[in-house]
């Protein structure tokens, strides 16, 4: 079974508008509500490619319960710790036509009590079973909590995939996950440098393999992505053909992609190619994407080996 962990799930509330001004009160075209997070975003595009999976996490409030029963309305298992107190964030996206804002909420405290309930969940897992840790963590956890997780399923030798920044990131890779997927920004900021080539990357995405992680896949936008794979062979994908409508939750859609791609024959090749497709979809929709809309954009991906 697949779990993903959204430990900060969030109402995603897009919005559309011209241009935003700061200081001034600003009017949006559109406006939506969709359920997030990125171990949520994970398990709807899971659900899309028919690969079974449940849902953990902490939700709390009438935010929390949007955010559950739009889940449930969509087909995806749940399994979340309802908090004792507090409300769900609700994450602010601000598309206009030239620019993409994103105002992420903080997130509801968590006690110690429920921290344990999260654990209880974990007890159960085996080596079948694969762990997707993904997003931000609330502030009221530990920054290193993503490495305390991955300590306590390591006798269990669960394979587990991290989505995740800085720190909380890069100390995981002693425990050996076996995805992570950085985007180019991302690998940027963990070394504190200036990203200008290929080259470039393929040398901070190796440092990350050499500190641990079994495969490394490097999202860069609209410019593709990067794969590192565990057996050394570097792959590269491009982008279809299509109009960005909202890329939020296209990272999330990727690393789903490549789950459901692997899963078919363990083709690190064929799981590139199904993420970027994933992604895109996603990128070229309002909401995430549907099976159909990823199923049409397969063929335009092209997967070369570098
Ligand atoms: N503007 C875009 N055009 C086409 N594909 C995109 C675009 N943005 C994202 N994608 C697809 O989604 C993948 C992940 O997107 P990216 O923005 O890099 O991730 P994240 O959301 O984690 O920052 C990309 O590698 C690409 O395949
Ligand atoms: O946990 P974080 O880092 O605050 O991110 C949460 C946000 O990320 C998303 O999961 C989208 O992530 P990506 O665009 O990186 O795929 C949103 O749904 C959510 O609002």
């Amino acid at each position: 079974m697949i779990y993903t962990v959204t430990l900060n799930p969030s109402i995603d509330y897009v919005v559309n508008m011209n241009q935003l001004t700061e200081g001034a009160v600003n009017r949006v075209n559109t406006e939506h509500f969709y359920a997030g997070g990125k171990g949520i975003n994970v398990s709807q595009i899971l659900n899309q490619h028919e690969i079974d999976n449940i849902a953990l996490g902490f939700i709390s409030g009438f935010t929390g319960d949007f955010i559950q029963s739009s889940l449930h309305e969509k087909g995806i298992k749940t399994d979340f710790i309802q908090l004792k107190e507090g409300y769900s964030r609700i994450n602010m996206k601000v598309k206009t036509l030239s620019d993409e804002t994103e105002i992420n909420g903080s997130g509801p405290k968590i006690s110690n009590e429920e921290i344990e309930k999260l654990y209880q969940k974990l007890d159960g897992l085996t080596s079948e079973d694969t762990l997707v840790l993904a997003g931000s963590i609330p502030a009221s956890l530990p920054d290193d909590f993503y490495e305390q997780i991955m300590k306590y399923v390591a006798p269990k030798q669960v394979k587990v995939i991290v989505d995740a920044t800085k720190n909380l990131l890069l100390n995981v890779l002693k425990y050996q996950p076996f995805l992570i997927k950085p985007n180019h920004h991302e690998i940027a900021e963990m070394f504190n440098v200036t990203i200008s080539s290929t080259e470039d990357l393929l040398h901070y995405g190796n440092q990350l393999k050499e500190m641990g992680a079994q495969n490394v896949l490097i999202s860069m936008g609209g410019d593709g992505a990067i794969l590192i794979s565990e057996t050394g062979e570097i792959y590269r994908s491009n982008v279809p053909k299509g109009t960005v409508k909202n890329s939020v939750g296209a990272g999330d859609s990727m690393v789903a992609g490549f789950i459901a791609g692997y899963q078919k024959d363990a083709s690190y090749e064929e799981a590139l190619r199904l993420g970027a497709a994933s992604g895109s979809a996603t990128a070229f929709s309002s909401d995430v994407a549907t099976r159909g809309y990823i199923d049409e954009l397969v063929s335009q991906i092209n997967v070369t080996k570098l």
